[in-house]
């Protein structure tokens, strides 16, 4: 008996109810398909946007043509990852398979410090993720740190920067993003020995004073009113840095206007993902247009930098015709200068190197430094009894009637546990700046391609609770006992790095932080307005910077006014 004979059979209302039922499952069929496309659809977006959102008319249009390119490149990529995704074959560290093309990408949230960190948590201590093309590793317990920083530091010691970074430091000439070879190794030495030396850190110190003052002096002006913190870190570091490179501070003449948003800029596109450092066939694209914003902002330190270089060969050569009298101290664009005409090529220094080493140090001193003062004045008014016991400090070190000196500096052992904590639990550079393996080696009986990126996730380390009790507790108490420093010995505690691509600023750096916030601390109260909600998340970056800006309130905690002069 067929199905239709039997329907024929049906009562009416029987078969209107049958009717009724298919037309309602049709429909319900048609609209899960088009929920489940949705959902797809939706899921894909979600997807895309945690790692690249849509800001703007070319990031939209660059997202549509990868998703348009993925299925073309996939067959490529099979073909060319055929050995690296045998993971058991070559041991490469263990991972999270990818999609075709763009592999782990679309996975990756904002915030990729904690991500990896969850990632460690699955993964074990290394594990390795393919990005685009690129073969990444990321190292997350101290044990490993310690092998690629030190023990195969040799092997680990290029940095693969991305197209940004390139692109601000003329094709790696700086010392931040070079490869380990010769060119690196004298812009460092010069660096350490010209800049950054004690006896160059002695000599400046009258600069360190008057602008450290100037800047107590301009808060005394706002007291009353919030101020933003950052700002003023950031001012003051660059009017002291500015003092040591050629003599005067940023406040003489307007080259400097806008120079904290230009900065600001650089390091976000450093730290933006750029499809052409993943897809590198793409990069003639530049489909974000990363690449054409950071020209745009080294057009504008080349300005700054022609101006102040350009001034000063004229003083020289008036200087030489006998016009100016000679003060006998040099700075350090004159000693660059100087090298430049040197006949020796393994010491002497081009122009566009002169501009590439300025860049690292006005922006190592100005943005790390600053980003951390307001870390620090955060988790201050976050905890009250740490601000107590700081002023409590800073009354049997420094005095009510005196202002803070670089002398008593070292006795502030409780702020100097402060400032640690912060770093321990709001490292600056939580992925420290990559490297890279100039050969194949071997980590954790893994093995580690030549030519991978390579992170070391010091925020994984500083909260691992294998190192630390309680590692989400800010205290500085943990600081107090045992010998602590920025060394990067003790593998720890690592926010300036270890090996031989350590921070060669730690001395100028730890210096200016204490020397800013003690003198905030000493000189005034501070508290948070009253409207302000208090947050204290963090957002990713080359810099990792508090999300909301820090703003607070002066008050005059000094009775002698004269000491705010
Ligand atoms: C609070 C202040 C600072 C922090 C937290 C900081 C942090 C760091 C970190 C984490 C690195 C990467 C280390 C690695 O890859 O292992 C680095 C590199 C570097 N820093 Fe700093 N830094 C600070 C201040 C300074 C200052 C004042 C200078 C002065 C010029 C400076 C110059 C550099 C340079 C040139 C490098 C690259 C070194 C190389 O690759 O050989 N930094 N810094």
């Amino acid at each position: 008996m067929s199905s239709s004979h039997h329907l024929v059979k049906l009562p009416p209302n029987e078969l209107s109810y049958i009717k009724t039922f298919i037309v309602r499952f049709m429909s319900f069929t048609t609209k899960m398909k088009s929920d489940f496309k949705n959902k797809i659809y939706i899921t894909m977006i979600n997807y895309w946007s945690w790692w690249w959102e849509v800001d703007n008319d070319r990031d939209a249009l660059a997202r549509t043509i990868l998703t348009i390119s993925v299925p073309i490149l996939a067959i490529l990529w099979y073909k060319w990852t055929g050995s690296f995704t045998n993971r058991g074959r070559n041991r490469v560290p263990p991972g999270p398979y990818g999609l075709p093309v763009v592999g782990y990408l679309p996975f990756l949230s904002h915030n990729l410090h904690e991500r990896f960190t969850e990632m460690a948590h699955r993964y074990g201590p290394i594990f390795s993720l393919r990005l685009g093309s690129k073969f990444h590793v990321v190292v997350n317990s101290m044990d490993l740190a310690k092998v690629v920083a030190r023990e195969l530091d040799q092997t680990f010691a290029n940095r693969n920067p991305p197209i940004t970074a390139l692109t601000i430091t003329y094709g790696a000439l700086d010392v931040v993003w070079s490869n380990n070879n010769a060119h690196w190794r004298n812009m460092r030495k010069l660096l350490v020995s010209q800049v950054l030396s004690n006896a160059n850190l002695d000599a400046f110190q009258g600069f360190r004073i008057d602008e450290v003052r100037k800047s107590m002096s301009n808060v005394y002006a706002k007291m009353g009113t919030p101020v933003d913190i950052n700002e003023i870190a950031f001012d003051t570091e660059l009017n002291v840095v500015t003092s040591m490179l050629w003599g005067c501070s940023s406040n003489s003449g307007d080259i400097f206007h806008g120079f904290r948003e230009v900065e600001f800029k650089i390091i976000e596109l450093l730290g933006a993902p750029n499809i052409s450092d993943f897809i590198p066939m793409l990069s003639w694209f530049d489909l974000q247009g990363r690449k054409r914003e950071m020209q745009k902002q080294r057009e504008h330190l080349d300005r700054i930098f022609e101006s102040v270089i350009e001034e000063r060969i004229k003083t020289n050569s008036r200087k030489m015709e006998g016009a100016v009298e000679e003060d006998g101290r040099k700075d350090f664009l004159q000693i660059m200068l100087e090298l430049k005409d040197q006949k020796d090529a393994s010491t002497s220094f081009d122009i566009v190197q002169i501009k590439a080493l300025l860049f690292d140090i006005l922006t190592a001193t100005t943005d790390t430094a600053s980003t951390m003062v307001e870390w620090v004045m955060a988790e201050i008014l976050r905890n009250p009894d740490v601000k107590t016991k700081i002023q409590e400090e800073l009354m049997k070190v420094v005095g009510m009637d005196n202002i803070v000196e670089e002398s008593h500096l070292p006795k502030l052992k409780y702020l100097d546990a402060v400032v640690k904590e912060t770093f321990r639990i709001h490292p600056p550079l939580p992925l420290l700046i990559q490297r890279c393996p100039d050969e194949s080696c071997m980590v954790d009986g893994y093995q580690i391609p030549k030519g991978s990126i390579v992170y070391i996730n010091v925020w994984a380390i500083q909260h691992d609770p294998k190192n630390w009790t309680n590692p989400l507790e800010f205290k500085p108490e943990r600081f107090l006992n045992g010998k602590w420093d920025y060394s990067g010995t003790n593998m720890k505690f690592l926010p300036f790095g270890s090996g031989r691509r350590i921070c060669p600023g730690v001395p100028l750096g730890e210096k200016m932080l204490m020397y800013i916030l003690a003198s905030l601390l000493h000189s005034f109260e501070w508290i948070l307005p009253k409207d302000e909600e208090f947050e204290l998340s963090d957002e990713f970056g080359f810099v990792t910077k508090k999300r909301k800006p820090l703003v607070a309130i002066p008050f005059q905690r000094l009775s002698n006014s004269t000491l705010y002069e």
